[in-house]
């Protein structure tokens, strides 16, 4: 492995040099085991701890296929999907790669006592397999989380659509959060050059999801002066949501909780802000009914925030919690777009609302080949950041997950694989210069 990390700190390594680098038979990798899926039975979701099932491993490199890649990897980041998968919710997530085991010979590679994670990465290109031409050894990458076999029609057209789409390193194996990740090579998109390994790694997935659900015309379709309603507008896909809005001349209202959060936005440049826990908004009086003048005074809010408007398209994940006050105050013939459930996935709203008011509700759920594509040129472009705030070695990802389980956490969480530190990685110093402080922003705070 030093071999390979001197080959990628090394400025004149050629694409030779590394197909000639040998690899070796295992590698480090944070992983989940099967045989411990039963071990937070009985408990809150809250009180899980990400920290007592995430495990560092020694494990084999996988066999290479064809139409695949070993990437090396520097960098990646910690979403969600991992604290789900670390807390066996909603489901255990064997169960993915043993249905994926059981479609071909080569996919029974994936179905192991234990579950590398991570959906998100940047790196160097080891080692393709055959039939890739596009990517050789040595070539510097991100990785999108998208896997599919485009074996049916279903998905010709948009890529989430084909029947065996999975998101890598959650319903697959030989995930990012690991030194060498295997992935298809349809997966992989130039690393922006201006940005350090662990910036790189930061915004793929959020950042995609973001772009389909909001901005794409298989989400939202977003358009100039939109009023884009956007609960978690300081964590890992709203931070996003919030740049794609203001990039895009629209009107973001970023719902926070807690005053830093709401700097954090004020500083991207949103005006319209809401500190959810200092308003105490309680949508809920308990756990089955719902209080409607908490939705009205939530939408009277927001008229307050934007001159008497409401909302064109309401940027929605947290699903049980606040879905009933996302249907009221989207305005006549307005979208609620979902990608996500974290309060809890059986949603309550009054349907009234909707029909007569002809809402819309899509769903949404990452991005196609093309839109992941769209969305990384814009974070090459530096039309849109990373929002990296901390970053974790990768044998303290337990304690990542957990700060993220926690919203102990703004923006994203990176955890350095093979970069020895921070800061590396960065081949583009006059782009970086020009958007320093957007880079930083999310920093330590
Ligand atoms: C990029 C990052 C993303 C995120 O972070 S997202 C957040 C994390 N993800 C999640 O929380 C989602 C986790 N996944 C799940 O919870 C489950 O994954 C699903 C609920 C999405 C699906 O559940 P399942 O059990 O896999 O699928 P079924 O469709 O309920 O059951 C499969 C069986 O049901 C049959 N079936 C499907 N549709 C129908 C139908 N319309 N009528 C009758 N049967 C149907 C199938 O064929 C199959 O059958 P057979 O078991 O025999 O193979
Ligand atoms: N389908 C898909 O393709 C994708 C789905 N997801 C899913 O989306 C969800 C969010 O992911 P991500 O943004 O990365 O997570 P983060 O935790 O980084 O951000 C979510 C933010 O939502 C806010 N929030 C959390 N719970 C509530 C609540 N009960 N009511 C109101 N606001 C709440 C919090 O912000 P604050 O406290 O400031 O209000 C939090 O920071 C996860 O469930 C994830 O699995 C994520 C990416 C892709």
């Amino acid at each position: 492995m030093k071999d390979i990390l001197d080959a990628i700190q090394s400025k004149d390594a050629t694409s030779a040099d590394f197909a000639a680098l040998p690899l070796p038979d295992s590698y480090r990798a944070i992983t989940v085991h099967k045989d411990e899926t039963e071990m937070f039975a009985g408990l809150e979701t809250r009180d899980k701890d990400p920290r007592k099932s995430i495990h560092l491993d020694e494990v084999p490199v996988p066999e290479l296929g064809p139409g695949e890649a070993l990437v090396a990897v520097m960098a990646s980041s910690v979403n969600y999907n991992s604290v789900w998968t670390s807390i066996f919710e909603p489901l255990s997530t064997f169960g993915f790669l043993e249905r994926y085991g059981r479609t071909n010979e080569l996919a029974k590679r994936h179905d192991l006592p234990y579950h590398i994670i991570g959906s998100d990465l940047a790196g160097v290109v080891l080692r393709t397999g055959p039939g890739v031409n596009a990517w050789k050894p040595g070539d510097e990458v991100v990785a999108h989380c998208l896997s599919v076999e485009l074996e049916s029609s279903d998905g010709h057209n948009d890529t989430m659509l084909d029947p065996e789409q999975r998101i890598w390193g959650f319903e697959t194996n030989f995930g990012g959060l690991a030194e060498i990740a295997l992935v298809k090579s349809n997966q992989l998109m130039p690393k922006p050059a201006h940005l350090s390994w662990e910036e790189a790694a930061a915004p793929g997935l959020v950042n995609s999801t973001a772009y389909r659900q909001l901005v794409s015309r298989n989400g939202a379709g977003m358009k100039q002066g939109d009023n884009v309603l956007i609960w978690g507008a300081s964590g890992g896909l709203g931070s996003y949501a919030t740049q794609f809005a203001l990039a895009g001349g629209a009107n973001p209202i970023c719902v926070v909780s807690s005053p830093q959060k709401a700097e954090i936005c004020r500083s991207m440049g949103a005006e319209a802000i809401i500190d959810r826990n200092a308003e105490g908004y309680r949508f809920w009086k308990d756990e089955r009914t719902q209080d409607p003048k908490e939705w009205k005074r939530f939408g009277k809010r927001i008229r307050e925030l934007t001159g008497g408007e409401d909302i064109d398209i309401v940027f929605e994940h947290p699903g049980r919690e606040t879905f009933g006050a996302s249907v009221y105050v989207t305005r006549k013939g307005g979208t609620i777009t979902t990608c996500a459930s974290t309060s809890g996935y059986l949603h309550e709203y009054d349907n009234r609302y909707l029909w007569m008011s002809l809402k819309r509700i899509i769903g949404s759920h990452f991005a196609n080949y093309r839109e992941a594509w769209e969305a990384n040129r814009l974070i090459a472009k530096g039309k849109i950041h990373p929002t990296l705030s901390k970053v974790y070695s990768l044998q303290d990802t337990g304690q990542a997950a957990y700060d993220v389980h926690r919203n102990l956490h703004q923006g994203k969480v990176g955890v350095l694989c093979l970069a020895p530190e921070e800061g590396l990685g960065v081949r583009d110093q006059e782009t970086r210069a020009k958007h320093i402080d957007a880079i930083n922003r999310f920093r330590n705070v």
